[in-house]
């Protein structure tokens, strides 16, 4: 039924799913209150923490007049389960304050409308007696010594309005139900990814074999330094398990791979093993936990790759034959993402004994998670049952609420919609084909406000599977931009290895694949050659990464705001955390980026300044995080910006006078 002072159309609610929020997150809570006639109504979100005990009361203000929108930001805390409820309620003292201001001037019933009004303060002094504002502002409205005005100034000023804000007098209390918001750890909505292949990290040419010797756990963890330096915090590893030798795929996706080629790490079990196996190559399990820990040194985690289906060679498919589904003339269909073809590996079905495929899961899950593992990058997860990973995720999240899963599902809204719903905590998302700033501009601006309440993106630049024409075509401009925004737009991004080299030839023009990808041959890169000839762009990507830890504006999804800039090749956007800057100023990040690679382009860029949190025509002084220079800006600032020197201008704010925050 509906409340007496009715609360309609709460977010963040979800018809299926749960809202989410990370450890510590500030979001948005908006609810239509209304009432009949004219009356002032009040409303406030009142969070509840996991053990259901009353945690904050946030009143909630009218969004912009005349809409009847409510909204508060709330601050949740720790992880677990929390719930909020919105309240509304009549506004009595309001209602008069407003009232009075209108009749006391024209001369209307005066003494009359002050006692109406002595009588709530009355009322509100018994309810907090503790507080002895309102028994003095009582008094004050009926000391006939002092001028009507003087009465009414005592209890329409700002002092008493604070109180009463805070603790107003409420009739006609009304409550909605306690709707359900999951805290995830931080790590599910803050982080910096660097994915690479172990095998290629100290893989060498064995000259007197003639053939390639892969890397190892070992030789791979001689890079872990590195990407620690780079500020980044989780590694991600494609599947390191055994990589089958039937329809082995040979260099640059051929579908027959030469004696020595190491094939795709995607086409999972051989004798030696299945999911719950690493490659012999690689180390043992033990060499694995070792590489674990050696990361945990570093300040990283390692987030490893679930992608569930089989080589020809996995053990499953001779044991579990009821798994696999079978054509007429006995054969098994290999695996599909359309049009991608997956010739070496057999996609599972899920629906052919879906009690043992959900065991054999789990147990893998954990098998994982007992030797370090707290972070999973599901490999297509839009080709099995929604309804399997919410089983999952639910059963997992039960016990180990810290365990993270990014779904790898390029696919339909509706579908990566529907996954995040089921209980991932993070999304692959359209980024890679994101690159006008109209295109920007719509997605991200979708990305962190309607979807964010269930999805959270993690916006990679790159990925095996994905060098896009922008990046091909841009050079080192246009991997800079792009790392640009995805670092300061996202709280969670990544890039694929060899991105900081640029790397961008692709297999053939208008193809998205790399030529000599590494998905299929093993691909050392010379690291401290690069650096020494300044052939990287891993100083960027370290200062972009040290800024994010810097600058908690910049660990927040929902306070991405773009600016006008008069030109389409410049973009401005900031990030804007209140109070979380120092001396408790705001924290305050513009970034200004010309997105196109080749050309220099000069716009003005007008600021949205309250949304900044700074007054409409004031001046404040910006810091370019990149170069050192500082500007004086206002609201409408020009702007120039050349690729050959500096694609971007990455802005601290703070008042004019002042320095930067
Ligand atoms: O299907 P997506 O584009 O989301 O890509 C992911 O899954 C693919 C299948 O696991 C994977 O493809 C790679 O491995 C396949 C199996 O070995 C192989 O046939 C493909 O040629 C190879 O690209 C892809 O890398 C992964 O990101």
């Amino acid at each position: 039924m509906i409340g007496r002072i009715p609360i309609l159309d709460v977010s963040p609610v979800l018809g299926y799913g749960t809202a989410k929020a990370a450890a510590g997150e500030t979001l948005p809570v908006r609810a239509t209150v209304i009432r009949e006639g004219h009356a002032a109504l009040g409303a406030a979100v009142v969070l509840y923490d996991p053990r259901g005990r009353r945690h904050s009361l946030s009143p909630m203000r009218e969004i912009a007049p005349g809409t009847d929108r409510y909204g508060a930001d709330v601050t949740v805390g720790h992880e677990g389960r929390w719930s909020f409820s919105v309240e509304s309620w009549s506004d009595p003292i309001a209602t008069w304050r407003r009232d009075a201001s209108v009749k006391i001037p024209l001369g209307q019933d005066v003494e009359l409308v002050l006692e109406e009004g002595a009588r709530l303060f009355d009322r509100a002094a018994r309810r907090v007696p503790r507080r002895p504002e309102m028994a003095r502002t009582a008094a004050l409205l009926r000391d006939g010594s002092r001028t009507p005005e003087e009465r009414l100034a005592a209890a329409a000023g700002p002092e008493v309005g604070a109180r009463l804000a805070a603790e107003p007098l409420r009739e006609h209390v009304t409550r909605t139900k306690r709707f359900p918001l999951v805290v995830h750890r931080r790590r599910a909505l803050v982080g910096s990814w660097y994915e690479f292949f172990p095998r290629s990290e100290g893989a060498v040419m064995d000259g007197d074999r003639g053939a390639w010797r892969s890397g190892t756990f070992a030789t791979a963890a001689k890079r872990l330094p590195a990407i620690a330096e780079m500020g980044f915090d989780v590694v991600y590893l494609p599947p390191i398990h055994p990589v089958g030798h039937s329809f082995r795929k040979g260099p640059n996706n051929a579908l027959a791979a030469g004696p020595g080629d190491p094939g795709s790490v995607w086409a999972i079990g051989s004798e030696a093993g299945g999911h719950d196996a690493v490659h012999p190559d690689l180390g043992t399990v033990a060499d694995f936990e070792e590489f674990v820990a050696e990361a945990a040194e570093q300040g990283l985690e390692i987030a490893l790759d679930l992608a569930l289906q089989c080589s020809p060679d996995h053990p499953w498919v001779q044991e579990h034959p009821e798994w696999f589904t079978r054509r007429p003339d006995g054969s098994i269909a290999y695996a599909e993402n359309p049009p991608k073809k997956y010739q070496d590996i057999y996609p599972l079905n899920f629906d052919g004994d879906p009690e043992g495929i959900y065991a054999a899961v789990l147990r893998i899950v954990r098998f994982w998670m007992e030797r370090g593992v707290r972070i999973f990058r599901v490999d297509n997860p839009h080709t099995k049952p929604v309804a399997f990973w919410e089983r999952l995720l639910g059963e997992i999240a039960a016990d180990d609420p810290d365990v993270v899963f990014l779904s790898e599902a390029f696919t339909r809204p509706a579908m990566m919609a529907a996954l995040a719903k089921a209980g991932f905590h993070q999304s692959y998302t359209y980024f890679t084909w994101r690159n006008s700033k109209e295109e920007l501009e719509d997605y991200l601006t979708e990305l962190s406000r309607d979807s964010a309440t269930y999805m959270r993106p993690n916006l990679f630049t790159n990925t095996p599977d994905i060098l896009s024409g922008y990046l091909q075509q841009g050079g080192r401009p246009a991997f800079e931009v792009r790392a640009v925004i995805a670092a300061l737009a996202s709280p969670a991004w990544g890039v694929y290895s060899g991105y900081e080299l640029c790397e961008n030839t692709p297999i053939n023009p208008g193809s998205e694949e790399y030529l000599d990808s590494e998905k299929f041959q093993y691909r050392p890169r010379d690291w401290a050659a690069a650096d020494s000839a300044g052939n990287t762009i891993a100083p960027l990507l370290r200062k972009l990464n040290s800024l994010r830890r810097e600058h908690p504006a910049l660990q927040e999804l929902r306070n991405l705001r773009f600016h006008h800039a008069d030109r389409p090749e410049l973009i401005c956007f900031s990030k804007r955390l209140a109070g979380a800057g120092e001396n408790d100023l705001d924290d305050v990040v513009i970034a200004v980026v010309n997105l196109d690679p080749h050309h220099a382009h000069e716009a003005t860029v007008r600021l949205d300044l309250p949304a900044l949190g700074f007054d409409p025509g004031s001046r404040i002084t910006v810091t370019d995080q990149i170069s050192g220079q500082s500007y004086i800006w206002g609201e409408a600032n020009y702007v120039r910006l050349d690729p050959r020197f500096q694609s971007a201008h990455i802005f601290t704010a703070g008042p004019a006078g002042q320095g930067s925050r």
